[in-house]
């Protein structure tokens, strides 16, 4: 049998994180495979506008660190345009430069949560003003560079935040305590992967859980489950370095459309360049696909997914929000009802997710339950045939985890087809390799 082959964009969350730590480092650092997209440019953009220098040569992206944290009178201009981690990440960073900067953004940007952060930023002596509506983008910050030896974050709402102040912490001038307030955890292994790109650039955070009244070190690539009073972080001041080139790996994320177009279509889907170790929690997107009975196989080539009859599964994905759509929308194709829970927090991504997914499935003719925290799919016949107008709510995973729906034989089109820039420029070029009609096999 055929199988098609794709080869996964790079991981939008290690761009990000490997740009900035390149940019608080005293040397110049080599980032090979960063992701060319509109979310990246903006840190790209961000980071310049602190004084770092980026030159592309051969998908190898050098990086001059920033000269100086004390930055000239003037007021810098932070545009981070529709990108959550660019503006929750360079919120956190600019803490640690002494300086004034106007951040702002396009479409949701200015409705995605900020308070937690901003309120955590204050207790380092950052100031800040609302030229809108209070505790929202578009906003000027005034902050010392000082930074302080102890904070507390609520990650409730996104854990950017947390990743916002790990990131800035080795640029104090003593060691910074980081804890964490709230009730609860979310999106988890976006820590982890601040963490791993910390460590990949030399510094050292130190990890600790609490049993009883004792703070012990760990291995973070050990925690699971994180609950707010019982993890903290401990960092010293140190420098990021990068002495050899840093490789970002395959995004899981966008990979995850085409592993479930294996699943629910005609013919195989292998995707490469993702890693079956990786930090990402999205690598949950096999597991979840294996659970509703998707036959996968790694190779040396990566991993292919093969056409297979789905049964509906319950899942708990408040550690990988950004499938959610996708699982959705796979869904739809199998036998039984599917239940995600814990995702609140899709509310406040590039659209309100839970009511996005539900408002298209339901035009596409799927009954679906919108929940305080997920949604329930019950799947209804797939009508090949007819073409289906859908709406993106510009949002990249809204298009990109619907157009699944094609495998049904049905062609979809959307009103913003240009969104998925955000993440993923190419999606449509290799969208197109997939054959539009579905063959259950057993
Ligand atoms: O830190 C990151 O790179 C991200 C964290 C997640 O956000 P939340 O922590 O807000 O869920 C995720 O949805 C986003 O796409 C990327
Ligand atoms: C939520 C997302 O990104 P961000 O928070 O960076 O806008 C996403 O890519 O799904």
């Amino acid at each position: 049998m055929q199988t098609i082959s794709i080869t996964a964009p790079a991981s939008k969350s290690l761009s990000h994180r490997a740009l900035i730590c390149a940019a608080l480092s005293t040397s110049e650092a080599v980032v090979e495979n960063v992701l060319a997209s509109d979310d990246l440019a903006r840190t790209r953009e961000g980071l310049a506008a602190l004084g770092a220098r980026f030159r592309l040569s051969h998908n190898a992206m050098h990086v001059q660190g920033v000269p100086t944290r004390h930055l000239p009178d003037d007021t810098v201009d932070l545009f981070v345009g529709e990108s959550g981690t660019t503006c929750r990440l360079l919120a956190g960073v600019l803490a640690a430069f002494a300086g004034t900067f106007r951040m702002h953004g396009a479409g949701r940007m200015h409705d995605r949560p900020m308070t937690a952060l901003i309120q955590a930023l204050s207790q380092w002596g950052v100031s800040f003003t609302f030229e809108d509506k209070q505790g929202f983008l578009p906003l000027i910050a005034r902050s010392p560079g000082t930074l302080g030896d102890t904070i507390a974050i609520d990650i409730s709402e996104s854990s950017q935040f947390l990743s916002a102040l790990l990131l800035a912490a080795p640029c104090a001038p003593t060691s910074v305590t980081i804890s964490l307030a709230g009730t609860k955890v979310v999106s988890w292994p976006y820590v982890a992967l601040t963490l791993q790109v910390m460590e990949d650039f030399g510094v050292h955070v130190d990890v600790q859980t609490k049993t009883g009244n004792l703070w012990e070190s760990v291995d973070w690539r050990s925690l699971r489950a994180v609950s707010p009073e019982s993890v903290r972080f401990r960092v010293k001041p140190q420098q990021y370095v990068m002495d050899q080139n840093y490789h970002v790996e395959g995004d899981w994320s966008n990979a995850s459309y085409f592993l479930a177009a294996g699943a629910v279509g005609s013919l195989p889907v292998r995707v490469h360049g993702i890693r079956p170790d990786s930090m990402q929690g999205d690598r949950a997107i096999l597991d979840i696909l294996q659970t509703m009975g998707a036959a996968s196989v790694w190779d040396a080539h990566g991993c292919t997914v093969f056409p297979s009859r789905l049964t509906g599964t319950r899942v708990d994905m408040s550690f990988c929000p950004d499938i959610v759509p996708t699982v959705a929308t796979a869904a739809c194709f199998a036998t039984g009802p599917t239940e995600i829970r814990g995702v609140a927090h899709l509310r406040f991504k590039e659209s309100d997710r839970l009511q996005a997914v539900a408002s298209q499935l339901r035009l596409a003719g799927q009954d679906v339950t919108i929940l305080d925290d997920g949604l329930i799919i019950h799947p209804r016949p797939m009508q090949a045939g007819d073409m289906l107008s859908l709406a993106s709510f510009s949002d990249h995973r809204i298009a990109m985890s619907l157009s699944l729906l094609e495998c049904s034989g049905r062609r979809i089109v959307f009103d913003d087809p240009e969104c998925v820039s955000k993440s993923f420029p190419d999606f449509w070029d290799l969208w197109a390799r997939i054959p539009k009609g579905h063959v259950a096999s057993s």
